[in-house]
């Protein structure tokens, strides 16, 4: 193994090992070391935890991780304006996210420490001794990235247009858009937050966060069997998303194909953002039935309202013993199921923000994240069919949104970007 190999996988937990046989900064700055270190490693590989292969996600690929990743726990989520207008600028800044993003997603700290005293420490330390846990790190452009500012305007990809104003929208700009969108997951809240924080960092003097959100979902350890988890409302949500492990869903689905414009965008997928406010009180009074008529289906098992099981499948041409549907055709699912014909892929997470101190209520709800191929002919049509007709609108106000071109995947030596600036 080099040396630059041999650094390149030490972990976060393996530096701190380093670091008490004999100082972080000067095991890792020497060369001499190396044997040392090499023999950690070994050692930490077959000894397995929380840095074993399986926790973590490779960030290079064809595809940026974290889109058809199975779901982590957490999810920090923020997104930067740029304060720069020189497209060189934007380049140095996405390469060094990039190789920060790559350390990270591997259980190693955002940099290389030199041990200086006299200087900050190139990483905040917060996840020092802790494991990769699948953490992923996905990079998304807003429509404003495609400004005047870089000169790329003509290279912004039709269909990543401005979402139309949907009924019932109530959106904050605070809470919505953004030049460069990043989602990082991880099965622990302070691993995630970390890599924001060192993106935000590195970023000082380029880029501003404009909005950050962290969001959450039971965790592994409350459900060992990692069954479909439920949202706020107390509904399992993520039942029907389609199988995107199965790689012609995923292609029909989510990826920007070869033959989609731009060419640059190939492999790549767009990301919708909806921060979405739960009237948390107002779902509390309601009976359990109506909430089940908002959904469509059983609150307990998951089942399609008339159907016994989580995943039989929607029969929306029931009807009860009055003759009516038995999934009503104003509810969540009736609508959202497009007839099967609309497909997006929902990677959310609930959030929950303390209180709005105007009226004491919750300011809690879902942190919507879906990725499709085109959103023209998959998110806005059915978004635009909820906002109109969604039993569900009763309960919910969209607060927030933006709408990203997520980047292909890269490789090491490359950067994400590189197919476009
Ligand atoms: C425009 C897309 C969607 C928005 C916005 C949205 C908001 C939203 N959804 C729930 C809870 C549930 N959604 C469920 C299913 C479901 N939702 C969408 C799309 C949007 N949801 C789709 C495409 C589907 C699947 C429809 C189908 O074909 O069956 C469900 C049922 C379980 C499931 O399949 O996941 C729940 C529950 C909330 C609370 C919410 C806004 C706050
Ligand atoms: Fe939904």
């Amino acid at each position: 193994m080099s040396h630059e190999e041999n650094k390149a996988t030490i972990s976060r937990r393996d530096a701190l090992k380093l670091a008490g046989v004999g100082g972080l900064g000067l095991l890792l700055g020497a060369g001499g070391m190396t044997g040392l270190a090499s023999g950690m490693l070994q050692k930490s590989k077959t000894t397995g935890g929380n840095d074993h292969p399986a926790n973590t996600v490779p960030f290079y690929g064809k595809h940026q991780a974290g889109i058809i990743t199975p779901m982590q726990d957490f999810v920090c989520m923020g997104a930067f304006d740029l304060t720069t207008s020189s497209i060189s600028e934007v380049r140095e800044l996405f390469q060094k996210w990039t190789a920060a993003s790559a350390r990270m997603t591997q259980g190693q700290s955002a940099g290389e420490e030199s041990g200086n005293t006299l200087l900050p420490p190139v990483d905040t330390g917060e996840a020092l001794g802790l494991g990769a846990v699948r953490t992923t790190i996905t990079f998304g452009l807003g429509t404003s990235f495609f400004d005047e500012r870089f000169g790329l305007a003509g290279k912004r990809p039709p269909a990543l247009v401005d979402l139309p104003k949907f009924k019932g929208d109530d959106l904050r700009s605070e809470w919505s858009g953004g030049d460069v969108v990043v989602q990082v997951c991880a099965d622990d809240p302070q691993v995630a937050f970390h890599a924001i924080r060192n993106l935000v960092r590195i970023g000082r003097g380029k880029a501003v966060l404009r909005w950050m959100q962290e969001g959450f979902q039971r965790t592994g350890a409350a459900d060992p069997k990692g069954s479909t988890p439920r949202n706020l409302l107390g509904f399992k949500d993520g039942t029907n998303n389609p199988n995107v492990q199965d790689a012609a869903v995923a292609d029909e689905v989510v990826w920007a194909g070869a033959g989609d414009q731009p060419a640059w965008m190939g492999a790549g997928s767009y990301m919708i953002m909806r921060r979405i406010r739960m009237r948390i009180e107002v779902w509390d009074r309601t009976t359990l039935g109506e909430q089940e008529a908002t959904f469509g289906r059983h609150r307990d098992s998951g089942a399609p309202l008339g159907s016994r099981n989580e995943f039989d499948p929607l029969d929306l041409a029931k009807t009860g013993q009055d003759g009516k549907p038995r999934i009503p055709a104003d509810s969540h699912v009736a609508l959202a199921h497009m007839n099967g014909k609309v497909r997006i892929h929902r990677r959310g997470y609930s959030y929950s923000n303390g209180i709005d101190i105007k009226t004491g209520q919750l300011d809690a709800g879902l942190l919507f994240i879906c990725y499709n191929r085109d959103p023209r002919n998959q998110f806005i049509p059915m978004q635009q069919l909820l906002a109109s007709q969604d039993k569900l609108n009763e309960y919910i106000v969209h607060v927030g949104s933006g709408i990203y071109a997520c980047l292909p995947g890269t490789s090491s030596g490359g950067y994400i970007g590189d197919t476009l600036f």
